[in-house]
């Protein structure tokens, strides 16, 4: 049983991050085991190309080199953000623990306006996610959404330098770098419902790993977990990625979880949402899908992967 463990992640500061809270965890539980952090460089990472991100092609740009370092044995733990995380897991990998979750809400960062509403007609707002985008814009139709790529530092250097009036980032990710100061207005979930898996961190292993399993038992946050689940549950159903405009957040209210879930065009004309409350977190995630696709949420994703 090794005690020497090695955790592989992306480089960005972000992941690297979570792969310290991660290994901080491990130290704590595990008095006794010593920690690696690899770091690596996924093709998420590398894209370029002046290519809207639902057309990149393949789900898992940011876990697939992770996962295949994992599968060869060079790592034993891969630290991933569960909203980049594909629906399935390649056989033999799992997601074996789930942590706590940090806020949920996507937030608007800008240095001259409060609030989206005070966005004037034709205002420049940065962002490459189709689901923020369509959102943003079923409110605010006036608006350029402009495609914003790069780690969070590298966004926010953006609007800095006055590329654009205001961009939109997951709080999560701001909370952590401890940039929450940037945070101009968190965005109510009702008007940008977040990703699947926003704000989780996830922790994959080799399934047959079954010591590994056991240490991450005492990481793992229950409550969390069951409503990752039924978020990635309705995404499965409906075949959706990060890359798509569907969002889902669910939370648990008394003794039931509450999920709430969306899929919109990418101009946000048309935005189907659904909502159910159960206590079977998968079932739960199928019934909102279900309820989606009877609105005709499966023809707008199959519209967006076609164009
Ligand atoms: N798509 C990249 C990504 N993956 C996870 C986060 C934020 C952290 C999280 O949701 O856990 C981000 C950046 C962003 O959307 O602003």
């Amino acid at each position: 049983m090794s005690r020497h463990l090695r955790i592989g992640t992306r480089a960005s500061p972000l992941a690297i991050w979570q792969a310290e809270h991660v290994r901080d965890a491990l130290l704590r539980h595990h008095p006794g085991i010593t920690v690696e952090i690899v770091s690596m460089t996924t093709r998420g990472d590398t894209w370029l190309e002046d290519a809207p991100p639902h057309t990149w092609g393949g789900k898992g740009l940011f876990v697939k080199e992770i996962e295949d370092a994992l599968l060869q044995g060079q790592v034993d733990l891969a630290v991933h953000s569960m909203k980049d995380v594909p629906a399935q897991q390649p056989d033999g990998l799992e997601i074996a623990a789930i942590m706590a979750r940090e806020d949920v809400r996507d937030a608007f960062v800008s240095k001259a306006y409060p609030h989206p509403d005070a966005l004037p007609e034709g205002a420049r707002v940065g962002s490459s996610s189709l689901r923020r985008r369509a959102q943003l814009l079923r409110h605010h139709p006036h608006l350029r959404v402009e495609d914003l790529r790069g780690n969070v530092a590298t966004r926010l250097r953006k609007l800095d330098e006055g590329q654009y009036d205001a961009v939109i980032l997951a709080a999560a990710g701001l909370k952590r770098l401890g940039l929450q100061d940037r945070i101009t207005h968190l965005l109510d979930i009702d008007h940008s419902l977040p990703a699947v898996g926003q704000g989780a961190i996830g922790i994959e292993t080799r399934s047959d790993d079954t010591v590994m399993r056991g240490r991450l038992v005492p990481l793992a946050d229950a409550d969390t977990q069951s409503c990752v689940l039924a978020e990635r549950s309705m995404n499965q159903v409906l075949g959706g990625d990060c890359r798509l405009p569907v969002a889902a957040v669910a939370e648990w209210r008394g003794t039931r979880i509450h999920l709430r879930g969306l899929v919109a065009t990418p101009d946000g004309r048309r935005i189907l949402r659904a909502e159910a409350e159960g206590r079977d977190p998968a079932a739960l995630g199928r019934t909102v899908a279900e309820a989606l696709v009877a609105q005709g949420a499966a023809q707008i994703i199959q519209d967006i992967r076609c164009s």
